[in-house]
């Protein structure tokens, strides 16, 4: 498949020619488009990128067969208490995303926590066993045999992707091969799978004031890879329209979406900017009164962890890029969410 523009401004770039090809020339090209891709909205949709149907189809159901398992076999690896949750199984409104303004408006008022909306859905994270700041909680063996295998392989298999996706920016942003620190913060085993489930929602007991799947956000993340099943609900912002959003849509099977996060903008200093999104409850299908349940797994890339403050600038059609490396190990931590 080429590459493809979608009505709504999201490009889809196909990037086997840059996987696969010797010639330079075309690389190039590919390069260039995934990061006019990216610059347009923070976002785009990947084709091409070797994670085969046949795989994500697997991770997706050995997914469902974890959140199928009964609440207390999911709470024996529920995540670890204190800054660093970020592993093991978190359930059902545990977890609320709060925006800057929702932050700033609770400062001096505790009590304004409880009235926060959840985020319903439930989700168990899963890094490399060498990460050394995060600590995996796996499932037991004889509960789900060949997890943990599975599981490993196919965060390998989106590691691959990522450094490749990188290689690809740095490419088509013409960053000096000799500034290899960019590749070399994501070389290690930093990168994460969140394994994410969204109930069924009788349409009656919703109150959609009150109640979402993921409110709008952006990752705190160089950029993340988005896989889902065949239900629609997540929804990229327009950045040419803020506050307006544009459903990233599945009809295309294998398409992974990628959004650039946080990091990866102060990275670029702002030139690939991090996007905004949210994942939308749906309407109940014609003739039934609860919603469709959703699975989708993210992957999301972070920097090394580095003690060293380090400063790297570099010019890339007139934007000054910036690095900042101010002792990650404390950003790292910062929670995404409160978890209660
Ligand atoms: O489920 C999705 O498609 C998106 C999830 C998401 O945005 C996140 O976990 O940060
Ligand atoms: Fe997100």
């Amino acid at each position: 498949m080429g590459s493809i523009s979608d009505h709504n401004g999201l490009q889809t770039v196909d990037i086997s020619a840059y996987l696969h090809s010797n010639d330079p020339v075309s690389r190039k090209a590919k390069a260039d488009e995934l990061v006019k891709a990216i610059h347009g909205h923070g976002a785009c949709g990947i084709v091409g990128h070797n994670i085969h149907i046949e795989t994500w189809r697997e991770a997706l159901e050995r997914s469902k067969e974890f959140f199928d398992l009964p609440l207390e076999e999911k709470r024996k690896v529920d995540h670890p208490q204190g800054t660093v949750p970020h592993r093991g199984y978190t359930g059902m409104g545990r977890e609320s995303i709060y925006s800057k303004d929702e932050l700033e408006a609770m400062a001096g008022n505790p009590g304004a926590r409880a009235d926060k909306a959840l985020d319903w859905n439930e989700h168990y994270d899963i890094g490399s066993d060498q990460e050394p700041v995060h600590h995996n909680r796996w499932v037991d063996e004889k509960t789900m045999p060949g997890f943990r295998e599975f599981m490993k392989d196919f965060l390998q298999k989106l590691e691959q992707l990522h450094r490749a996706v990188l290689d690809a920016l740095l490419l088509g942003l013409e960053v000096e091969p000799s500034e290899d620190y960019f590749r070399s913060l994501h070389a290690g085993p930093q990168g994460g799978i969140r394994l994410l489930h969204y109930p069924s929602l009788l349409e009656s007991t919703i109150d959609r004031q009150a109640t979402t799947w993921w409110p709008p956000h952006t990752d705190f993340t160089t950029f993340t890879f988005l896989i889902r099943d065949q239900n629609q609900g997540l929804e990229i912002e327009d950045r040419s329209q803020p506050r307006t959003f544009i459903p990233a849509t599945t009809e295309i099977r294998d398409r992974i979406w990628f959004t650039m996060g946080d990091f990866g903008e102060v990275w670029s200093n702002g030139y690939l900017p991090a996007s905004k999104h949210r994942v939308m409850i749906p309407s109940p299908p014609p003739g039934l009164s609860t919603t469709t349940e959703r699975f989708s797994i993210p992957y999301f890339v972070n920097p090394r962890s580095d003690d060293s403050a380090l400063l790297i600038t570099f010019l890339y059609d007139g934007f000054l890029f910036l690095c900042v490396d101010v002792n990650e190990r404390e950003n790292q931590n910062r929670p995404r969410g409160v978890s209660v």
